[in-house]
């Protein structure tokens, strides 16, 4: 048997090595399913529901993987795996749906809700995202997928609510240059206590006037926005240590005055994968003028 140039090892040495990390792969697997079983025990003792899905539990996983990753491995292809295997494991404890914003483009919202969700869990189509978000608020812990477009064709957001469903998550959570599963979409999930521990708060703004092209420069991002004859429904995203007061204040800064301004939600920063763990994610498009 000849041996291979780069390792110095035989086809045969690196077919062996190979079945040995695999067997290791297989075995941190198994024991990753009973603690993770473990967990859910734990908190089913306590009297707590078990949590299908806990964003700012997800994002830490997720930043110490960004840290330590090297290699030539696609980082996307680690976030995969372990997307299916904690939504794998969450599965084996309640039946949790992921129902879809149908007006989005079919294959790229499935590519999204099986890149983040795997394959364990049920995908249910809905019509458009007000459906999603009646689905979610009428389940006992559904989650929803609904695009993110600039210019929504509905204000979706207006049924979200601390009763019902909050946005929870924004996708896609590492920032690659080239990655699968790019369909920026929101998650939406039934409301929990870790609302306020978000990063980035999420609220649903509306004026009766045209939307400012300058709420960026106050650190507001514009995730989606709505006009109609009555004016501007937005989606906006700000840093999660402002108060109420302190977003109305920068959206007057910027020459807006709110006549409704509700929290309705929040999400964890996205990791720049690219480069700086550290890093978080900047909107870069042009603020869209209402
Ligand atoms: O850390 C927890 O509390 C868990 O429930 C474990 C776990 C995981 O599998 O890693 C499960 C689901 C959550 O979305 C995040 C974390």
């Amino acid at each position: 048997m000849s041996h291979l140039p780069d390792s110095g090892l035989s086809l045969d040495d690196l077919r062996t090595r190979v079945d040995e990390i695999d067997a290791r792969i297989h075995t941190a697997l198994m024991e990753r399913a009973q603690a993770e079983a473990g967990i859910q025990a734990a908190g089913r003792a306590a009297g707590a529901a078990p949590a299908l899905f806990q964003p700012e539990r997800d994002a830490d996983l997720m930043r110490q993987m960004v840290e330590r990753h090297q290699g030539d491995l696609p980082l996307a292809t680690v976030e995969h795996i372990w997307r299916d295997l904690i939504c794998a494991c969450t599965s084996l404890q309640a039946d949790t749906a992921v129902h879809l914003d149908g007006s989005a483009d079919l294959i790229e919202m499935l590519d999204l809700a099986r890149f983040y969700f795997g394959f364990s869990v049920e995908l249910v189509p809905g019509s458009d995202a007000a459906d999603v978000v009646g689905a979610v608020t009428a389940s006992a812990g559904d989650l929803g997928l609904v695009a993110l477009i600039d210019r929504a064709e509905l204000p979706w957001w207006r049924g979200l609510s601390e009763s019902g469903a909050l946005v929870r998550a924004r996708l896609p959570f590492v920032i690659l240059d080239e990655r699968p599963a790019d369909l920026p979409a929101l998650v939406l999930a039934k409301a929990d206590s870790m609302i306020d521990n978000a990063d980035i708060a999420v609220y649903d703004a509306r004026w009766s006037d045209l939307l400012p092209g300058n709420l960026m420069d106050e650190g507001i991002e514009v995730l989606s926005f709505f006009r109609s004859a009555a004016g501007v429904d937005a989606l906006l995203a700000i840093s999660g240590e402002l108060t109420e007061e302190d977003v109305r204040a920068a959206c007057l800064a910027a020459g807006a005055a709110p006549e409704v301004l509700r929290r309705v939600g929040g999400y964890a920063a996205p990791i720049d994968g690219n480069g700086d763990p550290d890093d978080t994610f900047a909107a870069e498009d042009e603020e869209p003028q209402g």
